[in-house]
């Protein structure tokens, strides 16, 4: 349980909630946009304690999307968009041209416009993770809580979503709070973080604040992970079973000690009298020095193959 919470999200800016599994970021969503009552304290948006809000006052100032499959019946994707417009419409319901506007560009946003016309309940779970995402921007509120909404999405729709996330808040001013997995890209992109340790601690700053405190590496770093916080990336522990001399053309280098890595062998320099064990050229031609004589792997998987025996 996450006690003692003091947390701040800004107008203007992306805020990301990260932690290990089960750590509690979806129930602290929920607690956040009212969902759940919170144990002790008050959740406040702009000094207003959001508990006194009336659920059309509280519609019109916070959208959320959760995790929860949502049934949208026989809606299409545009009409599951426009109920976001719905907090702002008066008592018929009838969307304006400006509502309409606002649909069309909240699913251009979110790169989901040639998705309008279809049933909302076909869409795979990358799409109708977009549509409602979409929802929640046409809502157009004062903050916007999404719980991993990257989660189904291939690799460059959750940068571009992640992005997309930041931009608006930077431009539009609205308060963004997102719950992800995405830890590099978090790091990389959102304005300030709310990471949740493993002992129920949440520690908050900009991403390079929880770098240097080493708060990310603690709440992280497993037996086979390993967080480096010069470059702010993963990187898999792998124990290295010996030492190759080898050489290789800067680009191709970093490429060779991975390959090589897997295998458990680290690549160091030859020394002056040392002919290398593995050579790689520029044109990607490889050559192996065994006591058997020389060869010529053709790909990296091959040489990989060999070195396995060594
Ligand atoms: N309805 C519920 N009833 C009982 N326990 C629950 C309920 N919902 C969540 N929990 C428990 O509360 C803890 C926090 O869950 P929560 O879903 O908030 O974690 P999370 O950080 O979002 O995890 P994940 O990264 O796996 O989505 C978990 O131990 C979970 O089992």
């Amino acid at each position: 349980m996450l006690t003692d919470l003091r947390l701040t999200a800004r107008a203007g800016e992306l805020t990301v909630l990260l932690g290990p599994n089960g750590a509690g970021k979806s129930t602290l969503l929920r607690t956040l946009c009212g969902l759940l009552p919170p144990l002790a304290g008050a959740v406040r948006v702009a000094g207003r304690d959001v508990s006194h809000d009336s659920a059309l006052a509280r519609a019109r100032r916070l959208a959320v999307v959760l995790t929860d499959r949502v049934d949208p019946g026989l809606l299409s994707a545009r009409e599951l968009v426009s109920l976001g417009r719905h907090p702002h419409t008066g008592f018929t319901g009838r969307l304006t041209p400006t509502d309409h506007g606002i649909v069309r560009w909240a699913l251009d946003a979110v790169d989901a416009a040639h998705l309008a016309d279809r049933p909302a309940a076909e869409l795979s779970d990358g799409e109708r993770q977009r549509v409602l995402t979409a929802r929640a921007l046409a809502q157009e509120p004062e903050v916007i809580l999404l719980d991993e909404p990257t989660a189904f999405l291939d690799v460059p729709s959750r940068v571009a979503l992640t992005v997309l996330l930041r931009d608006l808040a930077r431009d539009r001013g609205p308060t963004v709070v997102v719950s992800t997995h995405d830890l590099e890209l978090a790091l990389r992109v959102a304005d300030a973080v709310w990471l949740v340790d493993r002992t129920g601690l949440v520690h908050s700053g900009a991403p390079e604040d929880l770098i240097r405190s080493g708060a990310v590496a603690d709440t992280f770093d497993a037996d086979h992970l390993a967080f480096d916080a010069h470059t702010g990336t993963f990187g898999l522990r792998r124990p290295v079973r010996e030492e190759v001399p080898a050489t290789a053309p800067p680009a191709l280098l970093p490429l060779l000690e991975r390959a090589l890595a897997r295998e458990g062998l680290a690549v160091r320099a030859p020394r002056t009298d040392e002919r290398p064990r593995i050579q790689c050229e520029a044109s990607g031609r490889f050559t192996l020095r065994t006591a058997d004589g020389a060869r010529h792997p053709a790909g990296f998987h091959e040489l990989a193959r060999e070195v396995r025996a060594w």
